[in-house]
């Protein structure tokens, strides 16, 4: 679904956008026709040494972005189901949210937009520890990209269940692969990152690399691209398991490795992902973020991390 762009830009009002695609000439309107792109974002990184853009807002206007992007015509997959992200996410967009559930029916029955559907994965866990569950998703989603996401939509989202989409989050994070920075590790030098440093794990770094700390609980990209990334993840976990060995952060570490020698094409900035409670023992931290992010887009929900069976 790549599509290959011939930009010309009219003089004059109205402003148009002509897209030469796949199918012919587009010629799009735009919504603001005065437009001009904004200088540099405050004082953050606003792109990767790779040149993958890090999406903050005031980088972007999704009324072009959503524009360019409905020429794709693409679908998207969200792979767990959010009430609030019938609100937030990729509005205007066909999407397909994706629940992997042992218990389908607890799954509670919700009447969604038309152009969006929900559908239940029944999966099994062969796994008491959750540890083990999360690290499980990648096995999981590697498996259902080859058996029928490639047939059903063009980009996938993964995250956590315990999420809650507080503000929109659009057609500015697709790209073929995407990571998501930690808040709670943002603007840390390498060496503080918590990369599993054992050799003897698959997920192993070394002190001397790393680019970021991306967070396991929202990553994505194309179809082909999200099934390289969960099939490595899935495999390097195998081997770990066979040695008897758990990376420090689960699925966490294991992403974080395979980003660094896959580099993603973008990096979504902190205020895709929120984590009050964590934030809550990093005040330093909280305080360096507030300055510099703009919205929260999607918040880990509170819960009782004692009844975590570490
Ligand atoms: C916000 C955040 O930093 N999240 C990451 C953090 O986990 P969290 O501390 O957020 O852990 P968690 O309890 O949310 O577990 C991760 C995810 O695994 C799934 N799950 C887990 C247990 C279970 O019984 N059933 C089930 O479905 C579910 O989607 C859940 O959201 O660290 C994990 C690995 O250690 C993952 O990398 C998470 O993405
Ligand atoms: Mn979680």
């Amino acid at each position: 679904l790549s599509l290959s762009l011939s930009l010309s830009l009219s003089l004059g009002y109205p402003f148009s956008l002509e897209y030469r695609g796949d199918r012919g000439l587009y010629n799009q309107s735009l919504g603001n026709p005065l437009l001009q792109p904004p200088l540099l974002h405050e004082n953050v990184l606003v792109v990767t040494p790779w040149l993958a853009p890090i999406i903050w807002e005031g980088t972007f206007n999704t009324d072009i972005l959503n524009e360019q992007f409905s020429l794709q015509n693409a679908t998207i997959g969200l792979t767990q189901f959010l009430q609030s992200a019938e609100m937030y996410f990729m509005v205007g967009h066909r999407v397909n949210y994706y629940i992997f559930t042992d218990k389908p029916e607890y799954v509670p029955y919700l009447n969604i937009q038309k152009g969006r559907q929900i559908i239940i994965l029944e999966v099994e866990s062969y796994y008491d520890h959750w540890q083990d569950i999360s690290m499980q998703r990648m096995e999981m989603i590697s498996n259902f990209c080859q058996e029928r996401f490639h047939q059903e939509v063009d980009y996938l989202v993964c995250s956590d269940v315990d999420m809650r989409f507080s503000d929109h989050v659009g057609v500015e994070i697709l790209s073929s692969l995407f990571g998501t920075l930690h808040p709670g590790y943002y603007g840390l030098n390498r060496t503080d990152f918590p990369y599993e440093r054992r050799p003897q794990s698959q997920a192993h770094i070394p002190k001397d690399e790393g680019d970021f700390y991306y967070i396991g609980a929202l990553f994505g990209g194309s179809v082909p691209e999200v099934y390289r990334l969960t099939k490595a993840c899935h495999e390097a976990i195998m081997v770990d398991q066979a040695n008897h060995i758990e990376a420090i952060w689960h699925d966490e570490s294991h992403l974080n490795k395979y980003l660094l020698y896959h580099k993603p094409s973008k990096v979504l900035s902190p205020e895709y992902l929120w984590h009050q409670q964590q934030m809550d023992h990093m005040h330093d931290q909280e305080m360096i973020l507030s300055k510099i992010i703009r919205r929260k887009k999607l918040k880990v929900l509170k819960k009782n991390y004692q009844l975590k069976n570490w």
